[in-house]
């Protein structure tokens, strides 16, 4: 089997030589004529897979994105021409949840946002909206949830669009998508969007074309519209740079590129096809831990004392490092791809023992703990 992958995939070699004649294109230089004689795909979320794309695909049977978003992807083509096609949902959960819990940490301390005294409006409910809702049960922040696909079949209780949207956060976790009961092209229309105060937060990491971009300029433009955290934006990476001075914080679609949720997405792939193609069956598992480097355990010594939560979590990740260093390269040039790709190696809490766990109170224990970190170093 002649397996073929992008080469921004983490220990991709590792994983499929393990299993065929495994070989790497180079990132954003996929074509038609790379696909004659391959048998299986394995890409990212800035490969678009096509109808132009697989028209030379001559034996091409599988092919999986080792991301959560499938937008990129022509799904409906892929069924036609008779290709199995999968994607790594929730491999990057956790860093995106990490990434809201930054946002609120910088909005408590910068903007005095009193998280005792909020609810968060988390609208879509699926492996991030969920990933978001235990951080927030671990920091004691209040919640509701908004999924109107799944409200009648899941026991958690859910609100409406329009409750969520009161909200004095509102994090974005929805797939976009144009077609079904529920659409989510500018889901946050003109008319939603214009509701929002400017006391409240609109926090958007999952696509940008989820919000009406011309509408939130429009109304910031105006002196109006909510303070804005955004990681994506429609039409990436030709992206709209009039919204970025009015943006709290901005990323260039990073939220979900930990180390952990990029060789999550790696390791998926594999054992969707492990477990798909059956001339794999019996392949050996693999653990991404082995894969991962130790990060050093922090101590007291490397901490001021006494232990305050909010900074520590904005010194495990600092979202507004990454704001101005984005705001910084996008004023220089428009390099919206290449800062992504060459994104800093960022760890999820997971990844960090805390040495220092003896000196800490009962409470912050719990609460780290609840967060996912290591507290038994
Ligand atoms: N910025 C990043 O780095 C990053 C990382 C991961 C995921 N994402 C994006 O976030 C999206 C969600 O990821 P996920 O892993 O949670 O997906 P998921 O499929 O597990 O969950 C999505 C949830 O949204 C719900 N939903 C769909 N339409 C809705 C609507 N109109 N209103 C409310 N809810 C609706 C679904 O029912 C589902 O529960 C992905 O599709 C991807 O586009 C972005
Ligand atoms: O859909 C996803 O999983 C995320 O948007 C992910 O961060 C995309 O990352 P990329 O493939 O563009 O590196």
């Amino acid at each position: 089997m002649r397996i073929l992958y992008e080469d921004t995939m983490p220990h991709a070699g590792a994983y499929f030589s393990a299993l065929g004649n495994a070989s790497a294109y180079k990132w954003q230089t996929l074509s038609p004529n790379d696909l004659v004689n391959v048998d299986i795909l394995a890409v990212r979320s800035t490969t678009k897979v096509d109808r132009h794309l697989i028209a030379k695909a001559n034996q091409l049977k599988y092919v999986a994105t080792a991301t959560a978003g499938t937008n990129h992807m022509d799904t409906h083509a892929l069924t036609e021409a008779g290709i199995h096609w999968s994607s790594a949902a929730g491999c990057n959960a956790v860093a995106v949840a990490q990434y809201v819990v930054s946002a609120l940490c910088y909005a408590h301390l910068s903007h005095s946002l009193n998280l005792d005294n909020i609810t968060v409006g988390i609208v879509g409910a699926g492996h991030v909206g969920t990933a978001v809702s235990s951080m927030l049960d671990a920091l004691g922040v209040c919640y509701v949830l908004c999924d109107p696909p799944i409200a009648s079949a899941d026991s958690r209780t859910f609100v409406s669009l329009q409750e969520a949207l009161k909200c004095d956060v509102i994090t974005l976790h929805v797939p976009y998508t144009k077609e079904g009961l529920y659409p989510t092209e500018n889901l946050l229309s003109r008319e939603l969007l214009a509701k929002l105060e400017p006391r409240q937060w609109l926090i958007n990491a999952c696509r940008g074309e989820v919000i009406d971009e011309d509408a939130i300029i429009a109304l910031k433009k105006a002196g109006g519209g909510p303070n804005l955290v955004l990681d994506v934006f429609a039409n990436e990476p030709h992206i709209n740079q009039v919204l970025l001075p009015y943006v709290q914080i901005a990323t260039p679609h990073i939220a979900g590129h930990t180390l952990e949720g990029k060789v999550r997405g790696t390791q998926m792939v594999y054992d969707w096809l492990r477990n798909t193609v059956p001339s794999f069956n019996g392949a050996a598992s693999k653990n991404m831990d082995n894969m991962l480097p130790k990060v050093d355990p922090i101590t007291a010594k490397d901490l001021a004392m006494p232990f305050q939560l909010m900074p520590f979590l904005l010194r495990i990740y600092d979202i507004h490092f990454d704001h101005r260093q984005f705001v910084n390269n996008m004023a220089q040039s428009n390099a919206f791809s290449q800062m992504r790709k060459a994104y800093r190696v960022r760890r999820e809490y997971s990844a960090y023992r805390l040495a220092f766990a003896s000196e800490l109170s009962d409470d912050n224990r719990r609460v780290l703990t609840a967060l996912g970190f290591n507290l038994n170093a």
